[in-house]
């Protein structure tokens, strides 16, 4: 059930940050029962992610759980990095170009300078040198990164770092964004603004986080524990649910 947000402009820090209103396509992801089992150094069969299902439409679906519960797996059968042993993920109408954004963005940094990292990722759709640097500064600008084109990647803030990997992302266009707990390493301030700016992409966004600001900004939360999903509700209700979970009496 979608969550409607009043506008809060300019703020940062502390309460979730408004989404700015979007246009977002119509796409399902269905998650049709697709789970996944792996195999152990000693050739023994474990399941880290048991049929999930789930058909996905909202802007915003947030995917909170403990260490190890079987997040970043469900984000990576989304996203097509691993094929599921078990059921299987569509898209309907059609699959969407998906970008993925990594915890560390160094994983995804490609170039050692700012413009050409965003340049690289622009070769597959624009071929003229001119147009795509002109496209790279725009995607920058859009990002505050306008005065960082020439700067190493290395000599960049990690929310400078993770805001370049946006960037490349956002190079290709994406239909779809998933992102594995992409503010992990962020500062609060740094980890706010990032926040502020998936939302307001306008690109549907599946993300794992263990920031429950940013699952409250969501359309909707799933939960995960010990490899299952155990909720799927709007913020409001699943959140307070998870807490009691993960933290028993310790909840308040
Ligand atoms: N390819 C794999 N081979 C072996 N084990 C795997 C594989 N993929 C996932 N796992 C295991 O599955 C479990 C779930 O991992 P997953 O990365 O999905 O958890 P997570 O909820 O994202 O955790 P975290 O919050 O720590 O990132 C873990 O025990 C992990 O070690």
């Amino acid at each position: 059930m979608p969550v409607e947000h009043a506008a809060r402009p300019g703020q940062s820090t502390g309460e979730p940050e408004p989404r700015q209103s979007a246009e977002r396509p119509d796409r399902t992801i269905h998650v049709d029962g697709a789970g996944l089992d792996v195999e152990a150094a000693d050739g023994a069969r474990r399941r880290v992610l048991a049929p999930v299902h789930a058909d996905l439409s909202e802007g915003v679906v947030a995917v909170v759980g403990a260490n190890g519960s079987g997040k970043s797996t469900l984000l990576r059968l989304i996203a097509g990095l691993v094929e599921p042993s078990l059921g299987e993920v569509r898209f309907s109408p059609d699959p969407p170009r998906t970008g993925f954004i990594f915890a560390d963005p160094t994983a995804q940094l490609i170039m050692p300078i700012v413009g050409e990292d965003i340049a690289f990722s622009l070769r597959g759709r624009i071929r003229d040198r001119r147009a795509r640097n002109a496209e790279s500064r725009r995607i920058l600008a859009s990002l505050g990164l306008e005065d960082r084109e020439q700067a190493s990647v290395h000599d960049l803030s990690s929310g400078e770092r993770q805001k370049v990997a946006l960037a490349g992302v956002l190079a290709a266009e994406p239909e779809l964004v998933v992102a594995d707990e992409p503010t992990t390493l962020l500062d609060l301030r740094a980890s706010a603004e990032f926040r502020e700016r998936l939302l307001s992409l306008g690109v549907p966004l599946v993300l794992a986080t263990h920031d429950l600001d940013f699952a409250a900004a969501a359309d909707r939360v799933l939960v995960f524990d010990d490899g299952r999903l155990v909720d799927d509700d709007e913020p409001a209700a699943a959140i307070p649910r998870y807490r009691r979970l993960a933290l028993g009496d310790r909840a308040g």
